[in-house]
């Protein structure tokens, strides 16, 4: 079960449908409200906030459903916001309509006090962004490539050489430099795309799966460039396959689903909110084949009445116990017990469902 699903899986289980409305949740609610308070026409601030304040779209003019059907968030100066949801949640189309790269079919976006509709140059100004589609004159070179887009950004030519050189680095891109980017690799793409959007450090930046098919190495160059830009003040929007990025980067996450944002809150929160209770792995003594697999099973089942088997083989189970308020004292006490009685049980691990246990085992 991918991030996604397992998480559309808890949304859903507490929200319902993707068409139902968004009212009663006081996740969402709450930041509704205020994107609503904080949204004043024309007012300019020194402050790069993004305020989204309800986008929605509709492709084309066949009565279809709305793609996003009225997404709200505020962004803060250092925050990196995590976008997430499943395969045609709405996400890239909420990216599309805050890059200026389609049109809304209703509501507006600010950065700084700037309108996406009536300031549109000053608006765009203050982004980068990395589509999720690699988009590259593939004739030119990165060092090319990164001159073209910090010179549009505004890098002084005296250090225009330089901010190159800096990204180049960066993103470990130097032995490529000096070739065409239509000969790179996916993952050397990414990083190039990746660079384009944060060259000239704009104050605001959206990246749309920036580290997919990236190799680990440059994966975390790329976070701790990140995390540093955030220490600056950049703020960042971010969609990701990843749970082990989102918990790098993302200070808050958004769980968007049919089109609505559903949830929203940092990690640990939405942990606590979804989170389904302990783990429990059990290494059993080698030899004793199925037959040991089963008798093992068994007494698990008998002396834990919420437990789900997440894997199973060999000398190896992997249990989950779902009922949050079963207590630390009595899964060791019953292990200990069934340790000692069964014979069968070498070993085990009690410890907390990770999001990352909960999302890819
Ligand atoms: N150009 C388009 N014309 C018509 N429908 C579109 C277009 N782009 C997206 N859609 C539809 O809008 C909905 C949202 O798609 P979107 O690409 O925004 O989702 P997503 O969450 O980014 O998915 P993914 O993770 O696959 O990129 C989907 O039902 C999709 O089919």
């Amino acid at each position: 079960m991918g991030l996604f699903e397992w998480l559309w899986e808890k949304v859903m289980s507490r929200f319902g449908s993707g068409d139902t409305a968004v009212t009663g949740n006081d996740d969402v609610d709450g930041e509704v409200r205020r994107v609503g308070e904080n949204f004043k026409e024309g007012a300019q601030s020194a402050t790069p906030d993004l305020l989204v304040n309800n986008l929605k779209k509709k492709y084309g003019i066949l009565p279809k459903p709305l793609a996003v059907k009225g997404v709200s968030f505020q962004v803060k100066p250092g925050e990196c916001f995590g976008l997430l949801g499943v395969n045609g949640a709405g996400k890239t189309t909420t990216f599309k309509m805050l890059t200026g790269a389609v049109v809304p079919t209703h509501g507006v976006a600010s950065i700084a006090g700037y309108r996406s509709d009536k300031q549109r140059s000053q608006y765009l100004s203050q982004i980068g962004y990395c589509p999720q589609h690699d988009a590259l004159i593939e004739s030119l070179t990165a060092n090319e490539v990164l001159k073209m887009y910090g010179s549009l950004r505004g890098v002084p030519k005296i250090q225009l050489n330089s901010e190159v050189e800096r990204w180049i680095n960066m993103m470990g891109l130097r032995e490529y430099r000096n070739k065409k980017c239509g000969m790179y690799s996916g993952g050397n793409k990414r990083k190039l795309m990746t660079a384009m959007a944060l060259i000239g450090n704009p104050p605001l930046v959206f990246l749309d799966e920036p580290t997919s098919g990236v190799d680990p190495l440059s994966r975390r160059n790329l976070w701790n460039s990140l995390i540093m830009l955030q220490k600056m003040g950049q703020s960042i929007v971010l969609t990701s396959h990843s749970m082990e990025e989102c918990e790098a980067l993302c200070n808050r996450l958004g769980i968007m689903v049919g089109g609505q944002l559903m949830c929203m809150g940092n990690i640990p929160y939405l942990k606590n909110k979804y989170k389904q209770g302990s783990t429990i792995k059990i290494k059993l003594r080698a030899g004793g084949g199925e037959e040991t697999i089963e008798k093992a099973k068994e007494k698990m089942e008998s002396a834990f009445s919420t437990i789900i088997l997440k894997d199973a083989h060999e000398t190896f189970l992997h249990y989950q116990v779902t009922d949050r308020n079963v207590s630390w004292g009595y899964m060791f006490e019953t292990m200990e017990t069934l340790k000692k009685e069964s014979e069968i049980i070498e070993d085990y691990t009690i410890s907390e469902t990770t999001l990352e246990e909960e999302v890819f085992h």
